[in-house]
């Protein structure tokens, strides 16, 4: 069954990735050699350079390879986006060359707005009202830097090269890249990055984007503005309305987290978490961490329960149950999974009516969460349209089969 429901989450911000603190699936990788200054070793540098221009050879406007360090080096590509500044390996940089650069997208200009917030440094905020799904700001980064890069290299090194790579920024990127908070181009990247998959896979390659609008946006622990990223491309979506004059939040971790390990993930950030959830009175703090706990049981139990034939001890209610907690919650920006597993569990019991009330639900969520590729969207989308064609249609009365052995989707169902 887990393999109908999508649970992505993101977790991407760069704390994450210091040894030890790393909450999301990617380990980080281990170096196998400490990476050296160019002065450190001769020759190194330019070795690479040269293979790396024989073998990945970048199409115009693409410029680099330079100042390489080992097996990373700089590239840029003043047309990408606003202008981006890469510094990694040579397979990456031909990775990156191939990938869509998408023109921003978003509100229009002045519908956000800029303004400090006290105990927070600069925020953003909504001019007009912000209606739950609109696309916020759609950007592909100014600076990219391969992980391994940004821990291991010698850090008077990584400051020049980091200071050659905002060098090559166009005026306008490079001004909103300084306007950031951190006092150093390196505590810059520290406090500003979300974690990126250059090549789409979540194992392999971390690299820290820097997208400088987006990094305006403060943490909240329920968030009203859910972020995607697919390959370098960042997408801030509203979760809810958005009133006039009310602050833009994002989430720099896993908000289903109980408050104990929210808080402690926030001190990495260097500061302690002081949004509406994290200083609740200790009664609904202690409320909120117990809604967690039924949260994390009720989904086992469900994914417990669905992999036997037919779905054996599950009940009705338990699907809105979820959804009571996830609403009660407020994971307003983590809706889809608990959307998703309500409207199949009321339509394997023959209900129409609450299948497609959530079904419905489930693919708006989705598509705010996940974005328009989400594995679950057409299936949600035709059990809204009709459930009675869907694979999960009233199975409790009709079918031995393990819900967990039945196609996903419509198409596979009925081939079977
Ligand atoms: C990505 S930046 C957000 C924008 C930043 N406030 C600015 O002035 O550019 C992250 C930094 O903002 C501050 N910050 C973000 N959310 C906060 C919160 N909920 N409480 C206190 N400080 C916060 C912290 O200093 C954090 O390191």
């Amino acid at each position: 069954f887990h393999s109908h429901v999508d649970t992505t989450t993101s977790c991407l911000w760069s704390p994450l990735v210091r040894e030890g603190q790393a909450t999301c699936a990617s380990p980080r990788p281990v170096l196998k050699q400490k990476i050296q200054p160019d002065e450190e070793q001769p020759g190194l540098g330019r070795a690479s350079q040269n293979n790396t221009s024989k073998e990945h050879a970048l199409p115009d406007p693409w410029v680099g390879p330079e100042k390489c360090h080992g097996q990373f080096c700089l590239f840029f590509n003043p047309k990408a986006g606003d202008g981006l500044s890469l510094l990694t390996s040579a397979r990456i940089a031909t990775v990156a060359a191939d990938l869509p650069f998408p023109l921003n997208l978003g509100v229009e200009p002045g519908a956000i707005y800029e303004a400090q917030v006290p105990g927070k440094g600069a925020g953003l905020f909504a001019n007009r009202t912000i209606r739950r799904g609109e696309i916020i700001m759609q950007r592909t980064p100014a600076l990219l830097i391969q992980s391994e890069l940004h821990i291991e290299l010698d850090p008077a090194a990584r400051e020049a090269l980091y200071k050659a790579a905002v060098n090559r920024m166009p005026a306008a990127s490079r001004e909103r890249f300084l306007g950031q908070i951190g006092d150093t181009v390196y505590d810059k990247v520290e406090k500003n990055s979300f974690r990126v998959f250059v090549d789409g896979e979540n194992t392999h390659s971390p690299h820290l984007g820097i997208y400088p609008e987006v990094s305006k946006m403060n943490h909240d622990c329920r968030p009203n503005v859910h972020y995607r990223l697919r390959d370098i491309t960042h997408t801030s979506v509203a979760v809810r309305d958005i009133q006039p004059g009310e602050e833009l939040t994002i989430s720099y971790i896993f908000g289903k987290a109980p408050r104990a390990t929210r808080l402690s993930q926030l001190e990495d950030w260097g500061f302690s978490c002081s949004c509406q959830q994290c200083t609740l009175p200790p009664k609904e703090a202690g409320a909120s961490d117990s809604r967690i706990r039924q949260i994390q049981a009720l989904e086992d139990e469900i994914e417990t329960l669905m992999s036997r034939a037919r779905g054996e001890g599950i009940r009705p209610e338990m699907g809105a149950k979820l959804v009571e907690l996830y609403l009660a919650e407020r994971l307003d920006a983590y809706l889809s999974p608990a959307y998703t597993r309500a409207a199949l569990i009321y339509s394997m019991f023959g209900n129409e009516e609450r299948a497609r009330e959530y079904a419905r639900e489930a693919a708006a969520a989705l598509e705010r969460e996940t974005g328009p590729y989400a594995r679950d969207l057409e299936s949600m989308r035709e059990l809204a349209e009709n459930p009675k064609r869907h694979w999960s249609w009233a199975i409790k009365a009709t079918s031995g089969t393990p819900v967990a052995e039945r196609p996903a989707n419509k198409t596979q169902a009925k081939k079977g």
